[in-house]
């Protein structure tokens, strides 16, 4: 059962255009007389699309005279009423300046809203689905029409096949609020919040982050619910059940304290969106800055299209990005050092178009979320809310002997390389003699004989300009110290190349932006 099921109610699930939808189930209640409907209520959401959704069931419900309201909802960690400035466009263009209006961040979420013990019954005859759609009935089913569009042709060339074997990871996981609740417990239970700040850069293992994002994402607990139970945890006010865990009752910890500075992020990603609109998918970014010439692959330009699927199907020759890219295609997740720095290669050394990197992304991720996605994206290309824009690069070889100092991670996810003992082979293995690739059995492998970037890094080596990059990243290039110890530091606006403001340009939609790029790209034709 449910817990829906549990409080007396359930759940109703139908395929469509929302506003299509709503119109329908309300003609047919209408016709049949059997459910009088005063108003609906809806989730708000930001986003473009989701804006258009929301405007779409609105106008429906109206054009019926009933009521059409919203949701005030906890999803967030600050709440909308409770955010300092009125104006979604007086948000701060960096971070820092918005976390310290808002601290102490930890008495500025307002309390969790109770969860209701009882709920409406179902309505007798909710109409079903329509065609051209049908409603899978069992959990196997969905699973099934789920898969469907990954299985039934492959997502880009070589796709990775399957799992390696041994290789652990936190996805898959089990959804719904039950499941998300039992890992919010889990982590306390384990210390895992208490060392979250020392760990939270790790790659492989199932603990080294709080593997949160797929819930909060999909909306089966929320960033208030998690503060509520770090507080808890921090006052000794949960009635013992975590009594005798390290940082039990001594207050706010360093890394409470930063699970609190990441959920806040979420709450900046968020407000960006709303701040920027469709910018959030323009190639120019929230700067507005289109003076890079990003690479577009096509079919007129056969090696650039080589190079996106490489990237994409994780064979770049570079360990740390295939390893990710992997990791992604087979279990939905990968973490965010390594998205950082997927991103960077794709944007930074490859120059390539990094919507193409957002989307794929979206294709894939478990706990994709519209803001936190494009946001992201676009703050690592250089074209977002990084008060360093495009001087920050991530040089993967630095990161992996900082991040992943004994190869583990790219041996669980490349298996191909297991056989190895040198970490700079394993993080690039180009770098094998003839005999090494023929003792490995590596021999002819696109990623050893052609990797797309060789990227100069000696352990030791500190700072320096461009050139370690193989010559075709941006100017004002430096190893990525700042991306190490969290993001941008500091107040103030972008101011680099002109701020947000300056040359507007069309507000092209979502779908605009997304169909001319993948037609442009042509690799998901
Ligand atoms: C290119 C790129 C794309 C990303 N796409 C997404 C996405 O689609 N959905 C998503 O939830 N996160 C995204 N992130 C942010 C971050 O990588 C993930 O939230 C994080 O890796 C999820 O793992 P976790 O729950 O263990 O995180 P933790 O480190 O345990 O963090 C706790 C929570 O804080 C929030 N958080 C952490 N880092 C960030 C961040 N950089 N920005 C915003 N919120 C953050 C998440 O809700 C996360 O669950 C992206 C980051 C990058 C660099």
């Amino acid at each position: 059962m449910t817990s829906l099921e549990a409080i007396g109610s359930g759940l109703n699930i139908r395929v469509g255009m929302v506003g299509d939808v709503v119109k329908e189930l309300l003609e047919s209640c209408k016709k049949s007389g059997a459910i009088e409907v005063f108003g609906l209520w809806m989730t708000s959401e930001e986003g473009v699309e989701e804006k258009c959704e929301e405007q779409d069931v609105r106008r429906v419900v109206e054009a019926d005279g009933n009521e059409f309201r919203l949701w005030v909802d906890e999803k967030y960690l600050i709440d909308d009423r409770d955010i300092p400035h009125s104006k979604a466009s007086d948000l701060p263009d960096v971070f820092t300046s918005y976390r310290k209006s808002v601290e102490p961040l930890r008495n500025a979420p307002r309390r969790v809203l109770p969860t209701p013990t009882r709920l409406l019954p179902q309505p007798p005859d909710v109409p079903s689905q329509s065609s051209p759609f049908s409603i899978p009935t069992s959990l196997d089913s969905i699973i099934s029409a789920l898969h469907k569009p990954i299985t039934s042709a492959p997502f880009v060339k070589n796709e990775p096949s399957s799992i390696p074997c041994g290789t652990k990871s936190a996805h898959p996981f089990h959804g719904g609020s039950k499941a998300g609740h039992a890992r919010i417990d889990h982590l306390i239970r384990s210390a895992s919040m208490t060392h979250y700040k020392d760990t939270r850069n790790g790659l492989l293992g199932t603990d080294f982050s709080t593997k949160l994002s797929a819930w909060l994402a999909l909306g089966c607990i929320t960033a208030r619910q998690i503060h509520h139970d770090l507080l808890a945890f921090e006052d000794g006010t949960d009635g013992g059940k975590w009594k005798g865990i390290q940082g039990y009752g001594k207050g706010e910890n360093p890394g409470t304290a930063a699970v609190r500075f990441e959920l806040l992020w979420r709450d900046y990603m968020r407000l960006c969106t709303r701040k920027f609109g469709p910018r959030l998918f323009h190639l120019s970014g929230f700067r507005n800055d289109d003076s890079y010439p990003w690479k577009m692959p096509s079919k007129a330009q056969p090696e650039l299209e080589e190079m996106l699927t490489r990237f994409l199907n994780g064979t770049t020759g570079t360990g740390l990005i295939d390893a990710s890219q992997r990791e992604l295609f087979l279990t939905g997740y990968t973490s965010n050092r390594a998205r950082q720095n997927v991103a960077s290669f794709l944007s930074k050394h490859l120059g390539i178009n990094w919507m193409l990197g957002a989307e794929w992304y979206e294709c894939l991720l478990v706990d994709y979320d519209v803001s936190n996605n494009w946001g992201n994206w676009q703050y690592v290309a250089g074209v977002g809310n990084d008060p360093r824009g495009e001087a920050r690069v991530f040089n993967p070889i630095k990161q992996s002997f900082d991040y992943d100092s004994d190869g583990d991670y790219v041996k669980a996810w490349v298996p191909e390389l297991r056989g190895l003992d040198d970490l700079q082979k394993i993080f690039q293995a180009w770098k094998m003699n003839d005999e090494e690739k023929k003792e490995h059995e590596l021999e002819g492998q696109d990623m050893i004989e052609k990797p797309l970037k060789k990227i100069d890094f000696h352990v030791g080596r500190r700072g320096g300009g461009g050139g370690q990059y193989g010559g075709s990243s941006r100017g004002n290039q430096r190893h990525d110290k700042a991306g190490e110890s969290g993001r941008g530091k500091g107040g103030g606006s972008f101011g680099a190349r002109g701020g947000y403001r300056g040359r507007g340009r069309g507000q092209k939609g979502r779908g605009q932006a997304r169909q001319g790029m993948m037609a442009k790209a042509g690799q998901f034709d």
